[in-house]
């Protein structure tokens, strides 16, 4: 039996598919974890379970998993692509609206006058000029990093008569298929800073992102230009930021990651982390990331890891040998020689990389009693570069 642990509100659709299955046991207070299940937990200063064979963030953003230690420990990091990123866009394309006819002003205004009886028909008629807006067709968005939510962004705003140029340039084959031909690609992120009126960010925070908005970005930007942040608070140089509402370059800036050093800053908007709060969106993640983990854990077949390229191959033999390991020659070669020594027969085999790492399956047509199961185990650990074993 497995046993995973949970972290955040996830929501109850996902925590039914381990509850009710007879192989795994949610949050036992007895059994160490082989699994976490989280959303926005900081496993940075967290003393991750020695068990722990993997690690499912129902969401997108993995800033908040040590993901490079878990790899060297063996842990597999998986996220949930796409799951959240309708709810995202929802919010995105609300605020853009919202803060373009100053409804956030206006209706905390609107809540001010309550006590004000029958003059507030009046009072709202003279005080309506101060909430004059701007429409948005016809303006143009800037959509740094075009995936799963940047694409939807994108497109949708161009129904809502946008001008929409973006910006990407990791983008994948399969994002750009989805991407209107009607969305005008920036070369460079200077022509997103210096034509745009909006700006909306949908990139992973990480050492290339972080502090994109910085000084020299804001003093390339049009007066006036408003700017969303649903992806991550770092992304933006919050000084340089609050330079640039103060010289008027920046007419508000809504974040999903308010904190001290920004929230009652003026033109800031804080939204509290909304961006994948829906019902659906919860369910998706959390379905996703369950069926991931419990998939990984019991069969080896890994799909959605960030750390791990997809592997998935049917169960064909009687045990199955799943390593972990650095992607480096002669790794399999090992493995197959230490089974051999072992005499056992293989059924089947995978072998696939990501970068530094890689992931071998193999099948093994024989049973395997405890003590040769050990050895087996033993053995392969001890091979260079490995750093987890499982025989399942
Ligand atoms: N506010 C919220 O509740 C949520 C926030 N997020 C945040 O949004 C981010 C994006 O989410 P998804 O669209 O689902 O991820 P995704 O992985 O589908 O898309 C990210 C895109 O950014 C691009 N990119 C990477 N580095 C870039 C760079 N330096 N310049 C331009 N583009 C770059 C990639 O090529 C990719 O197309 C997440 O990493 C997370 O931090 C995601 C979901 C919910
Ligand atoms: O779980 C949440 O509400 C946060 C989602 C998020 O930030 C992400 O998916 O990156």
């Amino acid at each position: 039996m497995y046993s995973i642990q949970a972290f955040n509100a996830i929501a109850d659709a996902g925590l039914k598919l381990i509850e009710e299955d007879l192989d795994f046991v949610l949050n036992s207070e007895t059994q160490e974890p082989d699994g976490y299940i989280a959303r926005s937990f900081n496993f940075h200063n967290y003393a991750i379970g020695e068990q722990v064979k993997g690690i499912a963030r129902a969401g997108a953003g993995v800033n908040n998993i040590p993901v490079e230690h878990c790899t060297e420990r063996g842990i597999v990091v998986f996220n949930t692509p796409g799951a959240n990123a309708n709810a995202v866009k929802e919010l995105v394309l609300t605020c853009i609206m919202a803060s373009s006819r100053n409804l956030f002003d206006a209706v905390k205004w609107t809540a001010e006058i309550e006590d004000r009886g029958k003059e507030i028909p009046e009072l709202v008629e003279k005080g309506k000029k101060q909430f004059v807006g701007t429409e948005i067709k016809g303006k143009r968005l800037g959509v740094i990093g075009v995936g799963a939510i940047g694409v939807l962004v994108a497109n949708d705003a161009l129904e809502l008569g946008m001008e929409v140029v973006a910006f990407d340039p990791f983008i994948s084959v399969e994002t750009a298929w989805r991407l209107s031909q009607n969305v005008r690609r920036a070369i460079t992120l200077e022509e997103i800073f210096s034509t745009c009126d909006y700006i909306t960010m949908h990139v992973p925070l990480n050492d290339k992102t972080k502090g994109l908005l910085n000084e020299n970005a804001f003093k390339q930007m049009k007066d006036g230009i408003r700017i969303l942040n649903f992806s991550r608070g770092e992304l933006v140089d919050e000084q340089a930021l609050k330079l640039a509402i103060e010289e008027g370059i920046v007419e508000n800036y809504i974040t999903d990651f308010p904190n001290e050093n920004i929230l009652g800053t003026n033109k800031v908007i804080g939204v509290p982390h909304l961006g994948a709060s829906t019902k659906e969106s919860e369910e998706n993640c959390a379905v996703m990331a369950a069926r991931q983990l419990k998939h990984y854990l019991k069969t080896g077949n890994i799909k959605h890891s960030v750390n791990l390229p997809d592997v998935e191959i049917p169960f064909s033999g009687k045990r199955r040998l799943a390593v972990m390991h650095k992607n480096i020659p002669g790794m399999v070669g090992r493995m197959t020689g230490i089974l051999a020594k072992f005499e056992m027969n293989i059924a089947d085999m995978i072998n696939r990389s990501k970068d530094a790492w890689a992931y071998t399956i193999i099948d093994i047509d024989n049973e395997i009693d405890e003590t040769t199961e050990q050895n087996i185990k033993n053995s392969v650990n001890e091979i260079q570069g490995t750093v987890s074993v499982r025989l399942l």
